[in-house]
């Protein structure tokens, strides 16, 4: 008897669940939304909790399997997912509808897990009022600043370089990928706490370590992103703590230590950290990037505290943001020259044109006349966008723009802009390295909304001009002085690890630095 009330007991519960998943993953079919069917449980992220794939390689499968949908849906596990594939659905919801897509939808939790509370994460007007605080930190002006410790650590790559060539019989067989993940370290470690990281000379450096503990491709960081960006409800319920230990130690760490330290000595510098505790201390950030400095704020900057908490958020994010980007597509601008000699040397042309104009010397208004390198760095953010897909949540029940689907508050939407950037009707030949696709004619063919590197709307890049810059003179100063060609070691395709987030390639990215004759900089 015993027996038939329980097997009858799970008789009902399971019918209760199936019809529960059926009213779940119905979601997208009542709204005559196509897209792929979902497993049990998993929805179609199956293949990245189980490590095989990244979110981006999802996004990307859905854009090729539904080619001509304006949107397709899926489900994060049980949460309804969005993927907009039309160019000016994109837009409406990136720009001109911003307001009711605003936010990321990630997990935030300021108390429990402080490091969440950042720039990137935050949503609302918590959201707002950072950004206009933090966006003055990264003007045309203060980006001057940091442009000349950024020309400081390309030009201890160049000697670095220069040593190891002579060390080698005269070329040196480099790990690009590596190299400029460490030049990288060093330059956001510079410009944004004032901090010799020392990671090119010293690859065991705690900068380095911490940096390849952050993005590591292991199954556990892929499903921890995976619960950051969409199971924040979950995250919320079962009291995670996304941020490892050690990571946030080493940031609270560095901080706390950093800031008392230059407020008993009265230590001034023109760097994010400097800017962050004027937010600190006064709230807004002074025109001329200094402490003592009493004028007004510049126009639009609200005034009210950063804690200490959300100050070093936002050092961690500048720092996880900074420098994989930038490497990313240093190192993958690389590797595409050695397959392409003749874009390498128009670069150099230029490059020599333009010093000669500024008298040899490599200065922020000299990168910028770079029009030729501003399009080959442009085709590699094409090919190999550091984030593959964008995301974005419905902040108030709504149609989609353009459309008759009508949403809940909450749905999270993703912009696979990877799979937008190899569409073939925007790009012909994707995998072809072409930097004439960014001349100004073959711009205008095309929608604005198939090119998001960066991302677009008010939520753009905060520190596009700086990854810009950084990426060109790194490139510039390195083509100076040395000519890149492929070596035994050189693949001809780059693979990427399955679970990296930015492209992080499967294994070494290996070219061969030659001694080109110097032509400054
Ligand atoms: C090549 C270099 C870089 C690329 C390709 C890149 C790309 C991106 C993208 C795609 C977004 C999301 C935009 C959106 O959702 O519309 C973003 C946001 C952001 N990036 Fe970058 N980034 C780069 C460099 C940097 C650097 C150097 C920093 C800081 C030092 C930085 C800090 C941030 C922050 C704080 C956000 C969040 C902005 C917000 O939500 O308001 N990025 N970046």
């Amino acid at each position: 008897m015993i027996g038939w009330t329980i097997a009858a007991l799970l008789a009902g519960v399971g019918v209760a669940l199936y019809a529960y998943l059926a009213k779940v993953f119905s979601y997208w079919t009542k709204r005559k939304v196509p897209g792929p069917a979902p497993t049990l449980l998993t929805g179609n992220f199956g293949s990245n909790l189980m490590g095989q794939n990244s979110i981006g390689d999802i996004a990307d499968k859905v854009y090729k399997d539904y080619p001509n949908e304006p949107v397709a849906g899926t489900f994060v596990m049980m949460q309804p997912l969005l993927h907009l594939h039309d160019p000016e659905i994109i837009k409406q919801v990136l720009i001109k509808d911003f307001q009711d897509f605003h936010g990321r939808g990630i997990y935030v939790e300021t108390e429990r897990d402080p490091l969440t509370a950042h720039l990137f994460n935050l949503s609302g007007q918590r959201w707002k009022e950072l950004r206009a605080k933090i966006a003055p930190t990264f003007s045309p002006s203060k980006v001057k600043y940091m442009f000349e410790t950024m020309k400081e650590c390309c030009s201890q790559l160049q000697d670095f370089v220069d040593e190891k060539i002579a060390a080698n019989g005269g070329r040196y067989n480099a790990d690009i990928r590596e190299m400029q993940a460490r030049v990288s370290t060093d330059v956001i470690s510079s410009v944004a706490f004032g901090i010799q990281s020392n990671s090119l000379k010293t690859p065991e450096s705690e900068f380095r370590r911490i940096g390849t503990k952050v993005v590591e491709p292991t199954v556990f960081n892929s499903v921890r992103l995976m619960v950051l960006f969409f199971l924040r409800e979950a995250a919320q319920k079962f009291k995670f703590s996304i941020t490892v230990n050690e990571i946030e130690s080493f940031f609270t760490k560095l901080v706390t230590d950093t800031v008392a330290y230059r407020e008993q000595n009265g230590i001034e510098r023109a760097d994010m950290l400097n800017m962050l505790m004027q937010l600190k201390n006064k709230g807004f950030i002074s025109k001329d990037a200094k402490e003592g400095d009493e004028t007004e704020p510049e126009d639009g900057q609200p005034r009210g505290k950063l804690t200490m908490n959300e100050m070093i958020a936002q050092v961690y994010i500048f720092f996880i943001a900074g420098f994989d980007t930038t490497s990313a597509t240093t190192s993958l601008t690389m590797f595409e020259l050695t397959k392409h000699p003749e874009i390498q040397d128009k670069i150099v042309e230029e490059v020599q044109e333009v010093l000669k104009r500024h008298n040899g010397e490599l200065t922020f208004d000299a990168v910028s006349e770079m029009t030729y390198l501003d399009k080959v760095v442009s085709e590699t953010l094409r090919k190999y966008p550091p984030l593959p897909f964008l995301n974005r949540e419905v902040m108030k029940a709504r149609e989609i723009p353009g459309t008759k689907i009508h949403v809940e508050k909450g749905t999270r939407i993703i912009v696979p802009v990877r799979a937008l950037h190899h569409d073939p009707q925007y790009y012909p030949e994707p995998d072809k390295f072409d930097p004439e696709r960014f001349s100004d004619e073959a711009k205008a063919s095309r929608p604005s909304q198939v090119y998001l590197p960066f991302g677009d709307g008010p939520r753009v890049c905060v520190a596009q001009r700086l990854g810009l810059v950084q990426v060109k003179t790194s490139v510039a100063m390195l083509l100076s002085r040395f000519r890149i060609e492929p070596s035994e070691d050189t693949p001809e395709e780059v693979e990427f690890a399955p679970r990296s987030f930015v492209p992080l390639p499967k294994r070494e990215l290996r070219m061969n630095l030659l001694p080109r004759n110097p032509i400054a900089a």
